[in-house]
């Protein structure tokens, strides 16, 4: 087995490997694309950090491989969707590095407050200049957290040894982690508002990318200081610059660029008010030295034992039952996506109910696939089958499951049910239909409905009043977007009802908010599968 370590992870790491009976290891680092072409032509697994980036023509490249190892958290570098197309296990370390990122993200805080980089320079050139550096204390202020994870966590935890008052924004902080962390839950608008000091800590997903941009920035105090050692782009750099010129933004620390390697000519370098490190979050020795031997353990159990921890594309169970479990877990993962969509984002529970064949099966397989589906959208490329339950456990989200011999109308039946924090149900039901097994919706929170679950929805809840159809497709029509599918449900003539309608684009703002300000709508969602 050929295994290419294309970036440098620690040397414990690699002699982990080199010992591994079978096992040929080459070291290369700091290829061009080109070059890293020609090395993976024959090699089974490849240990990268983020410099080395794995994408769908290197895996094209490869077809002997089988694993490709992350010594870190973030998985941008790999393209996770090609690999999953073609059977390769992309697996990361999500622990390892926490505290190095976290002590890094510290060091930036404590930068911003007090000049210390800048201080330091002007004494290396031979200055005494006592008067310029003077900085602001951390104590009595408010530090502000987007994104309550492993990292934001532990930089809560420094940030209060520091007597900072802690206020965290994560829509899918449970209310009791927050308790035990701490710390105070609010909304966005009200951390962008009360803080002092703002720090990012999430993935860089469709929803958090330029999330703090010229608005976000506008509402936040006059003198604020921001961080980011996360992922370039959650913060609009463009909009940081003009901030910090404008003096909105007091000072910055950024660990993560827009653009990596950050251009030379970034007009970041040249700004006094900005501390810039070149990605070093995960830049320790005891990071590295857990990363580097983590990854080569996982590596290794891929390669000698099939056992796969820490994958982020692979459900953890063989060829064999995924052949009879693909349809069941492929709806299951649907439902999943569309009740997360349909609910708020804090929940309690989940409560999935099987009824039928499934449960003979491995429901087991499919209630992970339910659960994967349902952070899909909150914890972007790094949820799999394998870490959705403890992923959602660290959300406080208790998960039930009962099977059911309980008469149905269909051959199998899956309801999966989102409980919010005031017991209120959000719930879908879904079924697979003829001999294809192709997943359908039959249920949305206790009305039945029929489409077929893929592509884009409209979920709807009307005033059960004519014209309703005409009015909704009218407009649609007027904003170019297409109807494919509709369904109707109602409980009582002249009270609510519901549309389901598979759409073939997105629902532009000016649909989507014509549709939410409408009198006779209660509710519409556009929901993606
Ligand atoms: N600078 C560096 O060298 C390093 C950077 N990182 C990056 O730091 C980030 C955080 O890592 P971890 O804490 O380990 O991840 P994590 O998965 O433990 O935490 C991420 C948190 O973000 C929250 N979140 C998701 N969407 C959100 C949204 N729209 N608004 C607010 N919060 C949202 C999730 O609920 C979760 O609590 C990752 O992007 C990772 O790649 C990690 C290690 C080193
Ligand atoms: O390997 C590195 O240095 C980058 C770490 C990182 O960004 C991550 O783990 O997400």
């Amino acid at each position: 087995m050929k295994i290419l370590v294309a970036d440098k992870i620690s040397a414990k790491g690699v002699a982990y490997l080199r010992e591994q009976p079978g096992f040929e290891v080459v070291e290369a680092y700091g290829s061009s694309p080109e070059q890293v072409l020609e090395l993976v032509k024959d090699v089974h697994a490849i240990a990268v950090r983020s410099e080395t980036k794995v994408t769908r023509e290197v895996l094209e490249a490869a077809p002997e491989l089988k694993v490709v190892g992350r010594a870190g958290v973030g998985v941008d570098n790999v393209d996770v969707e090609a690999a999953t197309e073609r059977g390769v296990v992309v697996m990361n370390t999500p622990s390892g590095n926490t505290i190095a990122t976290a002590e890094l993200t510290f060091a930036h805080i404590l930068s911003g407050a007090r000049p210390v980089p800048q201080a330091a320079a002007s004494m290396k050139a031979g200055r005494w200049d006592r008067k310029v550096f003077a900085g602001v204390e951390l104590f009595r202020k408010t530090l502000g957290i987007i994104g309550m994870g492993r990292i934001g966590g532990e930089v809560a935890k420094r940030a209060q040894a520091f007597g900072m008052q802690v206020v965290a924004y994560d829509p899918y902080l449970a209310p009791s982690r927050a308790k035990a962390m701490q710390v105070e839950a609010v909304t966005l608008d009200e951390l962008l508002e009360k803080s002092d000091f703002i720090t990012v800590h999430m993935p860089l997903t469709d929803d958090t990318k330029y999330m703090i941009d010229e608005a976000a920035l506008a509402k936040c105090k006059s003198g604020v200081r921001l961080y980011n050692c996360a992922r370039g782009g959650i913060i609009k750099e463009s909009a940081l610059i003009e901030a910090l010129k404008s003096g909105q933004v007091a000072g910055a620390g950024l660990d993560v660029f827009e653009e990596e390697p950050l251009a030379n000519d970034s007009e970041l370098r040249s700004l006094s008010n900005v501390n810039l490190t070149p990605h070093l979050g995960a830049s320790t020795v005891e990071a590295q030295a857990a990363v580097g031997v983590e990854i080569a353990e996982q590596i290794s159990d891929v390669l000698s034992k099939g056992i796969i921890r820490n994958a982020v594309n692979m459900p953890s169970i063989d060829s064999a039952a995924i052949k009879v479990l693909g349809p069941y877990l492929d709806l299951g993962s649907k439902l999943g996506t569309l009740v997360q969509q349909i609910s708020p984002n804090q929940i309690s529970s989940l409560r999935i109910t099987y009824w039928g064949k499934i449960i003979d099966l491995d429901a087991n397989a499919v209630t992970r696939s339910i659960q994967r589906g349902y952070l899909r959208r909150i914890s972007g490329d790094e949820v799999n089958e394998v870490n959705a339950p403890y992923l959602l456990k660290r959300l406080g989200v208790e998960v039930e499951v009962t099977k059911s011999n309980s008469d149905v109308d269909y051959t199998e039946l899956i309801s999966v049910a989102a409980i919010d924090g005031e017991g209120k149900s959000h719930s879908v039901l879904g079924t697979l239909i003829g001999k294809a097994q192709q997943p359908r919706i039959v249920g949305i929170n206790g009305r039945e409905v029929e489409v077929a679950a893929e592509g884009k929805l409209l979920v709807l809840e009307n005033l059960d009043q004519p014209g309703m159809v005409g009015e909704v497709g009218t407009l649609l029509g007027r904003t170019g977007v297409n109807i494919a599918d509709m369904s109707l449900s109602r409980l009582v003539q002249g009270e609510t009802a519901y549309m389901v309608v598979r759409v073939d684009s997105e629902p532009g703002d000016e649909a989507r908010t014509e549709l939410k300000a409408h009198p006779k709508i209660k509710l519409a969602k556009f929901v993606q599968l």
